[in-house]
């Protein structure tokens, strides 16, 4: 299964664990690195795609760095594969279309809209849709609600143009029942059943869509950090019904 040190993640076979955290931001991915693992090394650098592995309680997770937008996280998440990544959690940062949902309350990602061209090149036209796997679902909302984390469990809209001139088109969607927008879950979702491995997402608000600012930064801080922390929270939970603990350098 394990090829030679891929074009981009430029780990080796070993360094990636089976379970693997995704933000977009590379400072987060050092940020959650630094704040939340045990014993941890960098692994890649390469594009400033940051790759770290260390413990948490005990269980191999590594964090990685996808870049924004499905195209970069299609090669990030297809290399982590090859490298034996097994369960991949996106912790992102969303926008929302109402007041009825506000920061720092999460969404966890029950299905995508995928409005992006590389499903779509993926597809080959096909219709689909774009959902997590359901024990990870499962496991992220069984960690938000055990940490009292307040979330909602919905539909998000993906797309590749945040500054698309239609005035956000993903608002259009708003009306269907989506609660959120981000840049990358679709293709994870995606690229994941393909594949054979689990995944899912959960995202910390940082807009409501059409506002030209972000809200507070601590808002958005306390958003990440719980985010962060119901992923590597559903980790554990997947490990124990799983039995996974398998070291990175197995
Ligand atoms: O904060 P991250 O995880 O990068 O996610 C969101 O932020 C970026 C846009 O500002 C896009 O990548 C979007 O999906
Ligand atoms: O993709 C994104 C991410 C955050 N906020 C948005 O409006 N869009």
């Amino acid at each position: 299964m394990l090829g030679p040190m891929p074009l981009h993640v430029r780990g080796n076979p070993g360094d990636v664990a089976p379970f693997v955290l995704l933000p977009g931001d590379p400072n987060r991915a050092d940020w959650i690195a630094q704040n939340f693992l045990e014993n941890v090394r960098t692994y890649t650098t390469y594009r400033a795609l940051y790759g770290y592995t260390g413990t948490y309680k005990g269980l191999p997770v590594s964090v990685q760095a996808t870049g924004m937008g499905c195209p970069s996280t299609a090669i990030v998440v297809e290399e982590l594969i090859s490298l034996g990544a097994q369960t991949l959690i996106r912790v992102g940062t969303c926008g929302v279309f109402s007041d009825v949902l506000k920061a720092p309350e999460l969404v966890i990602v029950q299905g995508s809209v995928a409005n992006d061209g590389t499903t779509r090149q993926y597809l080959g036209g096909l219709p689909y849709t774009a959902i997590p796997d359901w024990d990870t679902l499962e496991a992220l909302v069984h960690s938000a609600r055990a940490e009292g984390f307040p979330h909602q469990v919905g539909l998000n809209v993906t797309e590749d143009a945040f500054y698309a001139p239609q005035a956000n088109q993903a608002t259009r969607y708003a009306a269907f029942g989506a609660l959120s927008v981000e840049m990358e879950s679709s293709a994870l979702f995606l690229i994941a059943r393909m594949r054979g491995v689990r995944s899912g997402t959960v995202l910390a608000v940082v807009n409501k869509v059409g506002d030209s600012e972000f809200v507070a930064p601590e808002l958005i801080q306390t958003g990440v950090e719980r985010m962060t922390r119901t992923a590597l929270e559903a980790f554990v939970r997947l490990a124990a019904k799983t039995g996974e603990t398998r070291s990175p350098d197995r």
